[in-house]
């Protein structure tokens, strides 16, 4: 490639008109040689041009280090990368979006003309990024407060019924089984009106706490179901592993020993469970899961609570009839 300073000039008011734009402007011709640039263009690159660089070729100029002399910021290869292909001529199809010192932020939109002229136009895009990763976080945020029960910080119920619709058609398409575990404090009325209502709050934060320590496989979701009733959903949890995690809990919740001196049952915090394994997912729907997990923690608490239940067949036959109050807006509620 030929070096000529035999570039083509722009007329004096056209380059004045596009001086005055704010945004930066280069052209190169089909030489890959330097043919114009705004100062504009100068305040948005890492490195900056200067006028006894026009007709220079794009090669040459990469090759000029000028990070130790005049120029403050990086040098071409970090306008235009590292890669030599690029290099030779830079042309991104789509908008190349770049960072530069000082956390700003620009955009740049390279046009090749029909007779082979390269037009970069460099746009200051910082307000831009900026507000959008502040939306960003935002939105992270807000996700996790629709998700999050604001009293224990564990999932809430519109997680749970989410994470329950998913895992049932996970189940379902891979023949896993699905376990949930259906928990609810003893006397927890009597706890409240001996303790107060602000205890009562602490006790369900420690609750939700112990529960969430027993589910700790990946996918495992311990969820505030409403009130003092908690579930705990298990994906490929058998039988035995679920009477396993129920049995892990009863334990925690003795280790604990949260006192509850009002409760005929213990005089430490109990907590009753109905846990029901769906081994083949096609033959029951998630909400008749729910319900099987209700009525075996019904079973458990007429026994004596302080103890878990298994669904029994019976509890799933009427289980499958039975319809359970959702949450408004649940995705249970669709069909
Ligand atoms: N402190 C507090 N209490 C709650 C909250 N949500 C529900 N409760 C109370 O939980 C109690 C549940 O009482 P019941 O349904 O009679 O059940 P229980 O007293 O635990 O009795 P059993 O379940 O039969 O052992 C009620 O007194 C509710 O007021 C809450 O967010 N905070």
């Amino acid at each position: 490639m030929s070096q000529s300073s035999s570039a083509p000039c722009l007329p004096i008011d056209l380059a004045s008109c596009l001086e005055s734009l704010d945004v930066g402007l280069e052209i190169w011709n089909n030489h890959d040689q330097l043919v114009w640039y705004n100062k504009g263009d100068n305040c948005l690159r890492s490195a900056s041009f200067f006028p006894e660089d026009v007709g220079k070729s794009f090669v040459t100029l990469q090759a000029l280090d000028r990070r130790g002399g005049q120029l403050a910021g990086g040098s071409m290869d970090s306008v235009y990368g590292q890669d030599p292909v690029a290099a030779t001529r830079p042309n991104h199809k789509e908008p190349a979006l770049q960072e530069l010192s000082g956390g700003r932020w620009v955009k740049n939109f390279e046009t090749l003309t029909p007779d082979g002229y390269l037009v970069v136009v460099r746009v200051n895009v910082t307000e831009l990024v900026r507000q959008g990763r502040q939306l960003e976080a935002r939105n992270r945020q807000l996700d996790l407060l629709s998700n999050t029960d604001s009293m224990t910080g564990i999932a809430n119920r519109r997680r749970f019924d989410e994470a329950l619709i998913a895992e049932w058609q996970r189940a379902s398409r891979n023949g896993n089984e699905l376990s949930l575990l259906m928990v609810d404090i003893d006397h927890f009325k009597k706890y409240n009106d001996h303790y107060g209502h602000l205890a009562g709050d602490a006790c369900l934060r420690r609750v939700a706490q112990v529960l969430l320590q027993c589910t700790r496989r990946a996918g495992d979701l311990a969820a505030r179901f409403g009130g003092e009733e908690f579930v705990m959903l298990l994906p490929a949890a058998d039988v035995s592993r679920a009477l396993e995690v129920a049995e892990k809990c009863m334990v925690d919740m003795q280790l604990m020993g949260l006192p509850h001196a009002a409760s005929p049952t213990s005089p430490t915090l109990t907590v009753s469970i109905g846990v029901a394994c769906l081994d083949d997912p096609a033959r029951f729907s998630p909400v008749a899961l729910i319900n099987a997990a209700d009525a075996a923690l019904y079973r458990a608490k007429a026994a004596g609570r302080a103890r878990y239940a298994l669904a029994t067949q019976a509890d799933w036959e009427i289980a499958a009839d039975m319809p359970r109050t959702i949450g408004s807006g649940s995705p249970l509620l669709s069909p």
